[in-house]
């Protein structure tokens, strides 16, 4: 899709530039890539994988972290642009929804908005960060839209693959590290129960503190070091056991869970880290469960990258979502 900007019809202020849709093309048949599939979405498009920009990094600079996130969504579509297309459905950009400033509660707003307002439409969104604080408005969304179809306590399970919980105390200030907790308290407003799983976190990188309120709110926990090819079945199981127990479920993947050699470019990197290797079959067993609704990708710096390793995997991931 070569060099074109339309006017986004999904009621974004953005306009959706779709001229970052470029790389190679082959003469050849059936090699086509992804920039030569992805369509703009339009209001009347069939059901299909949409993704949709949060350029934020409002969340990180209130956590006291280093700021570059906001400029995530545009890395990000770059990486995937050259990929193969392999798939069977439509894919559709749905533009961006940018926080000016630090207006962060209008920004998670309209995003949760927007991502309603897909799921209407049938689509699977994948949100494309920004900094992790973009957990809250997917949450959210999702929540909008099972509330607006008229559901009374749906059993959303949160997936969260990061080296951080993100439960810190959101009445001090609300930020990147506390989107599960604002979660948690809307959860607790609403009668409707929270069910969190956190995946490849790092003793070393949360607090005893954080540690206590997930045990308090019944997370379920693997750390790092549990990852190993060993343990990797056994994992696997108790994701299975905790995924029946839910409706829905939200995937969220904030990329400092990886090594830092296969992602450098995070706001807060954390020693060790758990491979793309063994997060793949458990994010395909998420993905083909059936029940995954939507999905984000957080916390992409490119200003700390190093030859586009973080990008390229965050495509990597959008590529496996969306199979
Ligand atoms: N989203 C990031 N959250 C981490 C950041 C940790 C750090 O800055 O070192 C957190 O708040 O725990
Ligand atoms: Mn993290
Ligand atoms: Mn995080």
């Amino acid at each position: 899709m070569a060099n074109n900007t339309v006017t986004n019809t999904n009621a974004t202020d953005t306009a959706l530039d779709m001229s970052v849709w470029a790389g190679r093309t082959d003469p050849e048949p059936n090699s086509e890539r992804w920039h030569q599939k992805i369509q703009p979405l339009s209001q009347t498009a069939a059901p299909g994988c949409a993704l949709l920009g949060f350029e934020s990094d409002a969340g990180v600079a209130r956590n006291q972290g280093r700021i570059g996130a906001a400029k995530g969504p545009a890395a990000l579509r770059k990486a995937l642009a050259p990929l193969a297309w392999h798939r069977t459905g439509p894919a559709y950009d749905a533009g961006n929804v940018r926080c000016e400033g630090d207006a962060l509660e209008a920004a998670q707003q309209k995003l949760a908005d927007q991502l309603s307002a897909l799921l209407e439409a049938e689509h699977f969104p994948i949100v494309l960060g920004g900094g992790h604080e973009v957990a809250y408005g997917s949450w959210l969304g999702l929540a909008q839209h099972l509330a607006n179809k008229g559901e009374r306590a749906p059993r959303i399970g949160i997936i969260n693959f990061d080296a951080h919980f993100d439960l810190r105390d959101p009445s001090h200030v609300r930020s990147s590290g506390t989107p599960f907790t604002q979660i948690a308290d809307q959860c607790a407003q609403r009668g409707w129960p929270f069910r969190y799983a956190c995946l490849g976190v790092s003793r070393a990188a949360n607090t005893r503190a954080l540690f206590h309120r997930a045990a308090e709110l019944g997370v379920m926990i693997r750390e790092d070091r549990d990852f190993q090819p060993a343990y990797l079945e056994r994992i696997q199981r108790d994701l299975e056991r905790f995924m029946v127990r839910c409706d829905h479920l939200y995937l969220s993947i904030d990329l400092d869970v990886l090594p830092t050699g296969e992602a450098p470019g995070v706001s807060a990197p954390a020693a060790r880290g758990v491979s793309l290797s063994l997060l793949e079959p458990l994010i395909e067993i998420i993905r083909d469960s059936g029940k995954l609704r939507l999905a984000d990708l957080a916390e992409l710096n490119p200003d700390h990258d190093i030859d586009s390793r973080t990008a390229r995997t965050a495509a990597r991931l959008v590529f496996q979502l969306s199979q």
